[in-house]
């Protein structure tokens, strides 16, 4: 019922967030740690979120709130225990915050425990529930996080990502955005609609420590026809690449990994920020991609979740390879490297389809859009001058649940 058999194809069902008490907590003290590059006009990302959730739905796609999942997770049986376990745990918080904590958890409405694990919890608000004596407590001060908040939960797309029928949780790389799985577990897991449902949990749905064999979802384009291509670099490193392959090679679910290397800098955290797919035979590129970076792909071989690795010579034909196409269009914008550079950190190439040839993008970046009309590409535009200081474009807040294969 769930699947994503493509990533141009007609998409019918997606999960995004909308930002809620998270973003209001954002400083300038914590920013950075946090992964955003500015504070948050909370209010207005918003309404440009609630916009970008109409145009979707203008285009018939499904929208479910991940904050709403969450809270309906929590009523669920067995949700509150794993939380338990998982989250509010003795090496966490100290000893003294493990039973008072866990009866929180126990006892919270869910739609206000959901607001906590997303949105953080001060000391001070907290301290009032809480009768026990903690070194913790005392230690922090009361405008201290004793749970952070996690604004990105707003870039669905990184902390869960759907293969053809099988879910990876993506184990984190960065400590800001850690827990960011343990909601996504809640979810995929209690929740009646997933629940109920036959998938394959593809990798990070257990309690593992798995680093460094980390993975992102900004990092991963189901290209269809069996393969999928992974971006490997700062989020997603070659480790985590080679545990996802194993388990999607001996689950059937995919038949061919295409890895391209990433350049090793914020402005390319994931595959997405470096080019995104938008129609069944055409790629957006940033024109000034280095070309030594090296592409490989991995196929089964021998025995169940065994596979062999092979340099490619060149990453566009070994695409046109997988899909069984002549010819790819590779679109680089003819622009020069002041301008690319710019419209490639406002998320430029981050462009989330709806349909081969029809996708969404920052309506700010003129000269890639243009050049991409140009091209055949129709582009909705997105507002998004507050969403984007998160540094992610309309692929990166949404993460596709139910996604049709491009028809031939
Ligand atoms: N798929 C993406 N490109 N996601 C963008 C994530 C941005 C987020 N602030 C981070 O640094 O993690």
């Amino acid at each position: 019922m769930f699947h994503v058999d493509s990533e141009v194809g007609a998409l019918r069902e997606v999960i995004v967030h909308r930002p809620g008490s998270e973003l209001s907590r954002l400083t300038p003290g914590n920013v950075d740690e946090l992964l955003f590059d500015d504070v948050m006009w909370a209010e207005r990302a918003r309404e440009e979120h609630d916009g970008f959730v109409a145009q979707l739905r203008a285009r018939g796609t499904t929208v479910h709130h991940f904050e709403e999942l969450l809270a309906s997770a929590l009523d669920e049986p067995g949700a509150r225990e794993f939380l338990q376990d998982q989250l509010t745990t003795a090496t966490r918080f100290g000893p003294a915050l493990d039973a008072p904590l866990d009866a929180l958890v126990g006892g919270t409405a869910a739609v206000d425990l959901a607001d906590m694990l997303i949105g953080g919890v001060l000391k001070r608000e907290i301290a009032p529930l809480l009768h026990a004596s903690s070194l913790l407590m005392e230690y922090l001060d009361d405008e201290d996080f004793l749970l952070t908040p996690l604004p990105n939960h707003l870039f669905q797309r990184d902390n869960s990502a759907w293969i053809y029928g099988g879910v990876s949780i993506n184990p984190m790389s960065k400590p800001a955005r850690k827990r960011e799985t343990i909601n996504s577990q809640v979810v995929y897991n209690y929740h009646p609609m997933f629940r109920d449902s036959e998938f394959t949990f593809l990798y990070g749905n257990d309690s593992l420590q798995h680093e460094p064999a980390t993975v992102e979802g900004g990092d991963i384009t189901v290209i269809g026809n069996g393969a999928v291509m992974i971006g490997m670099g700062e989020r997603t490193s070659p480790q985590g690449v080679e545990m996802l392959a194993q388990r999607l090679f001996e689950t059937r679910t995919a038949e061919r990994i295409i890895v391209v290397e990433l350049p090793k800098t914020r402005a390319f955290m994931h595959l997405d920020t470096a080019m995104t797919m938008v129609d069944r035979d055409a790629f957006c590129v940033y024109p000034y991609l280095p070309d030594e970076l090296r592409s490989f792909t991995l196929t089964p071989v021998g025995h169940v979740g065994h596979y062999e690795v092979k340099e490619n010579r060149e990453l566009f034909s070994a695409i046109a390879d997988a899909l069984d196409i002549d010819k790819l269009r590779v679109l680089k914008v003819p622009m020069n490297r002041m301008t690319a550079a710019r419209e490639q950190w406002d998320d430029g190439t981050n462009f989330l389809a709806v349909e081969p040839g029809v996708v969404m993008g920052y309506e700010r970046n003129s000269f890639t859009n243009k050049y991409l009309t140009e091209n055949g590409i129709e582009i909705i535009p997105v507002v998004g001058s507050e969403l984007g200081r998160g540094r992610g474009g309309p692929r990166c807040m949404t993460c596709p649940i139910v996604r049709e294969a491009v028809s031939s």
